[in-house]
């Protein structure tokens, strides 16, 4: 299960991007909410349409001892009897996006995965608030992706040169992060966790419809773009690992099934990518039929596509001990 964090300066936007997630059809999420204070009023902003929660209180997570319990939250939320599709943790503002991503990528929660750390950007107060040194802030090297908010906010003239700014700060510090403008954090949600299912679970209060129904009119996104392949055969490990550390132009995602000729038998493995990171984890069985998915903004389709033919269509009848290596060393890493 991915574990995505939604990082960002106090009232940056934070709450407004997991909400709009939180109404995102057929979605089943759990949120970890950290607060300051004994009163978690971001826990109280998302209670109710949510499937599960869990609060952290009383200090900014990444310096609470134990984190504050998230390991517990985590084993707790990914625990399969729950079938979410995603763990969203919303850091307080105070928090470090650099020690929370260390977290969660070193978590010992086994079912779980990182799944990318969403930094919100708040247009107007940005260069007076977080960018105020000459260096760009360390904060920009954990992003997987930036969501720059509330130029809504910022005068015509400005808009365009302010989101530049910010796209060069980012890129000086960051050239992977993958940058996106979005009113009230209104992402296109397959960038973020996939959906078992493409409409609300019929288990389900029908909270998400209600509020998709207030939200009505504005709740519209920039869809991103993907590329897809089907797998019929065993796909060569080289090729396959080749493509994760060099992801299509644009790709924020990649993801697949896939099967693999070892040198006695088949191995079935399921391929993330989100950002730079690379997670690999083995299947129960081969699939028999796997796939190859490329999810991004600014990805170009075709281009993105003849990248995934080149990687069904390389050779993998024999089984390559070179390419396994490094399948299985990504395995060990993910652990
Ligand atoms: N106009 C405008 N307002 C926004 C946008 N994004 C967020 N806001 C508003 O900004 C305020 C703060 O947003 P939140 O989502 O609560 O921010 P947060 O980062 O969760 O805040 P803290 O938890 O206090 O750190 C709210 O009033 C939002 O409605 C945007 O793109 N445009």
């Amino acid at each position: 299960m991915p574990v995505v964090a939604v990082t960002g300066y106090l009232g940056a936007g934070k709450t407004s991007l997991l909400n709009h997630l939180l109404r995102c059809p057929g979605a089943r999420l759990s949120v970890v909410v950290n607060d300051f204070g004994t009163l978690n009023v971001d826990a109280a902003l998302v209670a109710g349409q949510i499937d599960e929660v869990a609060a952290i209180s009383g200090g900014c997570l990444c310096c609470l001892p134990d984190a504050g319990g998230l390991d517990d939250a985590l084993a707790k939320l990914s625990h399969p009897r729950l079938r979410l599709d995603a763990i969203l943790v919303e850091a307080s503002g105070a928090a470090d996006p650099i020690a929370l991503a260390r977290l969660i990528r070193f978590s010992g929660v086994e079912r779980i995965r990182p799944g990318g750390v969403v930094e919100v950007i708040d247009a107007v107060e940005h260069f007076h608030t977080v960018d105020t040194w000459p260096d760009p802030p360390l904060r920009y090297a954990a992003a997987t992706l930036v969501v720059i908010g509330k130029t809504d906010l910022l005068p015509n003239g400005e808009r365009e040169s302010m989101i530049e700014r910010i796209r060069l700060r980012v890129r000086e510090r960051n050239p992977h992060a993958q940058l996106v403008v979005a009113r009230a954090g209104r992402i296109d949600p397959a960038l973020v966790f996939d959906t078992a299912t493409a409409e609300d679970p019929d288990d389900e209060l029908p909270i998400a419809r209600l509020l998709r129904d207030e939200a009505h009119g504005h709740r519209e996104h920039e869809h991103a773009h993907a590329a897809s392949v089907s797998l019929t055969g065993p796909v060569s490990p080289g090729a396959l690992i080749d493509l994760l550390e060099d992801p299509p132009d644009g790709a924020y995602r990649v993801k697949g099934r896939v099967r693999v000729r070892g040198p006695k038998a088949e191995r079935g493995y399921i391929v993330n990518v989100v950002g730079r990171m690379i997670h690999v984890a083995a299947l129960p069985e081969p699939p028999q039929v796997g796939e190859l998915v490329a999810i991004g903004m600014h990805l170009y389709p075709a281009l993105a596509q003849q990248r995934l033919v080149a990687v069904a269509g390389a050779p993998a009848e024999r089984p390559d001990a070179a390419g396994l290596r490094r399948l299985r060393r990504y395995r060990r890493l993910s652990n």
